[in-house]
């Protein structure tokens, strides 16, 4: 199912740079939840925290009851075992393929048979789509499949927690699209705790159940997607609707005269953008951490913008979600006679799971 990781006031420096200070959160487990944050804010540097690869100046982490950063060397090496890491470039050795850049990991850290190693890393490619590469070089393959191989090795040991720094980095808008895909049906099917850093503001729109702001040294805010995207929070806002109007600015923060002057011209509609639908996944399974369109807001009492939760075909998912779920639990195949996701296969419908409790 996953584990909950809960940090309590941590805080990171480098020197006396200050990365950032005081923060705490939980993320939920078995959930996705999304980090993001202007350049330089200290996202890799928290994930590093989270895996034990930086000390914290102080706060905690607890993954159950053990602490991580006060852990004693050998009970840190267990826990984690704990984590994949998939890493921005996929950390994939050049000179070795891809079964043994996968298999790895088990040659290392397991006594498996070579038969086990070889059912697991097939499996393990299976799962990420990559048959049949098996004996490709890294040079030989394309940078989505590069950030596969490294996701097929980041699950080799079965983790219950996976982050992720950066998947869209160096893909095409096709490729991002289709590695998050990728994520959303190995959340359903692996009982496994995802954290995404990311700069692409349609991932974090659609992607996550939970998504996480890191501005100015501190944790803007952390809560569920549909209460960020409706959050009038002026920095929330502008970063999640990639806005140039707000108090982000080039050098990260505008002064208050510039703040003055796009008031005084009304650069802001005021109105916040629809809440786009959730992605769902492609076979149909209901995601643990998915929610009814909309459930948030209603549980709330905030009203979504215009359009949210309506996809391109013009189907509003608040409606249409009690049929699908219906269609997928009497084991209609998607489109045979159910609901049909809207888009085809790669931009399935949005997703709650039946009842659609709220956070
Ligand atoms: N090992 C280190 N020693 C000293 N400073 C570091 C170290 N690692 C990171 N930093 C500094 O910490 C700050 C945050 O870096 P980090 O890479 O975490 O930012 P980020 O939010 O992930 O940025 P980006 O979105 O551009 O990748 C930067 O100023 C960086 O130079």
């Amino acid at each position: 199912m996953g584990v909950e990781i809960r940090v309590e006031g941590l805080t990171k420096s480098f020197g006396r740079q200050v990365i950032w200070q005081d923060v705490s959160l939980s993320i939920p487990a078995g959930e996705i939840s999304v980090l993001l944050g202007p350049s330089g804010t200290g996202k890799s540097v928290f994930l590093k925290s989270l895996v034990g690869l930086l000390k914290p100046d102080r706060g905690h982490i607890y993954i159950g009851d053990r602490d991580l950063p006060y852990l004693p060397e050998h009970q840190l090496y267990e826990t984690r075992k704990l984590f994949g890491v998939l890493f921005q470039d996929g950390a994939l050795f050049g000179s070795m393929n891809l079964f043994d850049n996968i298999a790895f990991p088990l040659r290392e850290h397991t006594r498996k048979t070579e038969a086990e190693v070889k059912r697991i890393v097939l499996e393990k490619m299976d799962l990420v789509g990559l048959m049949g590469a098996e004996g490709k070089l890294p040079g030989e393959i394309s940078g989505g499949m590069k950030k596969r191989a490294g996701l097929a090795r980041a699950l080799v040991l079965d983790p219950e927690i996976l982050l992720v720094d950066e998947p869209d980095s160096g893909l095409d808008p096709v490729r991002t699209a289709f590695l998050n895909q990728v994520f959303i049906d190995l959340n359903a099917q692996l009982d496994c705790t995802f954290l995404i850093v990311t700069h692409d503001i349609n991932t974090a729109r659609t992607v996550p159940d939970n998504i996480g702001l890191l501005y100015q040294r501190h944790l803007a805010m952390f809560g569920p997607r549909e209460m960020l995207l409706s959050s009038e929070e002026p920095v929330v806002r502008q970063f999640l609707n990639a806005s140039k109007v707000g108090p982000i600015g080039m050098s990260e923060e505008k002064d208050a005269s510039e703040l003055e002057a796009e008031a005084k011209m009304g650069l802001d509609s005021g109105k916040l953008p629809p809440i786009p639908p959730q992605q769902m996944p492609s076979n149909g399974l209901v995601r643990r951490g998915q929610h009814a369109p909309g459930a948030w807001c209603a549980a709330h009492g905030v009203t979504p913008p215009p359009g949210s939760f309506v996809d391109e075909l013009g189907r509003n998912w608040v409606d249409e979600w009690p049929r699908y779920v219906a269609s997928m639990q009497a084991g209609q195949a998607v489109g045979a006679g159910g609901v049909t996701p809207p888009g085809g296969p790669g931009f399935p419908p949005p997703g709650p799971g039946p009842g659609g409790a709220a956070h």
